[in-house]
């Protein structure tokens, strides 16, 4: 199952990058969603990743195409209000696209479209989306069992959370405040992984 954090959009460029170089090598994603900071702070991100021994192709950008082209990147994450898959995919073929789904009718259109993984959430309460209700674990199955791409599931995956997810087809989880807004991204980030294994230890001798 694939790890991706998310950051969490109130941090500084500085401590972006310094959390980030501590947790590269554990994750297999680093999706970079600054919404509020402009086109040279998520440059100036992407630049010291890279020069830092960050691998390319681990580096999904959000929204920002711009950036994506500009770094010579291979991922870009559509949220819902973002250009469109069909876009992308005729100017850019060889891009990786990410797509935010909320309903199963989404996902569908989103698989159709051309996504190559789909991004589901927010599955717990978390504060990151304090307004809105959890959209839950049953919908994410029906998500699951009807697409053939990776399901990645977001929102509110902290360890006590990650045993729910058991025997679920699912790509992966994309972890935000519990990695990112932590002191310690790399203690974290090892305890949402235990109980990762843990749960994937228990399916196998189900
Ligand atoms: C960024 C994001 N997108 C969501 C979606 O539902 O598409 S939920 C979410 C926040 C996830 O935060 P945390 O890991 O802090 O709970």
């Amino acid at each position: 199952m694939e790890i991706h954090v998310i950051t969490d959009g109130v941090q500084t460029v500085k401590e972006i990058i310094k959390k980030i170089l501590m947790i590269h090598e554990e994750v297999d994603f680093l999706h970079i969603r600054e919404k509020k900071k402009s086109a040279s702070e998520v440059m100036e991100i992407v630049s010291a990743l890279l020069e830092n021994g960050v691998s390319r192709d681990k580096i999904i950008i959000n929204d920002r195409l711009d950036v994506v082209q500009l770094q010579q990147l291979s991922n870009i994450h559509l949220p819902g209000n973002s250009f469109s898959i069909q876009t992308v995919k005729e100017f850019m073929p060889s891009l990786k696209i990410g797509r935010s789904v909320h309903t199963l009718e989404e996902a569908i259109a989103s698989e159709k479209a051309g996504a190559d993984y789909l991004m589901f959430g927010h599955l717990f309460a978390t504060k990151s989306k304090a307004k809105l209700p959890p959209r839950g674990v049953e919908l994410l199955e029906d998500i699951c069992r009807s697409v053939s791409i990776p399901v990645i599931a977001i929102g509110g995956i902290v360890p006590e959370t990650v045993s729910k997810l058991s025997n679920i087809k699912l790509g992966g989880m994309a972890i935000m405040s519990y990695v990112m807004a932590s002191d310690n991204p790399s203690f974290a980030l090892q305890q949402i992984k235990e109980s990762l294994l843990e749960v994937e230890k228990n399916e196998q001798t189900l």
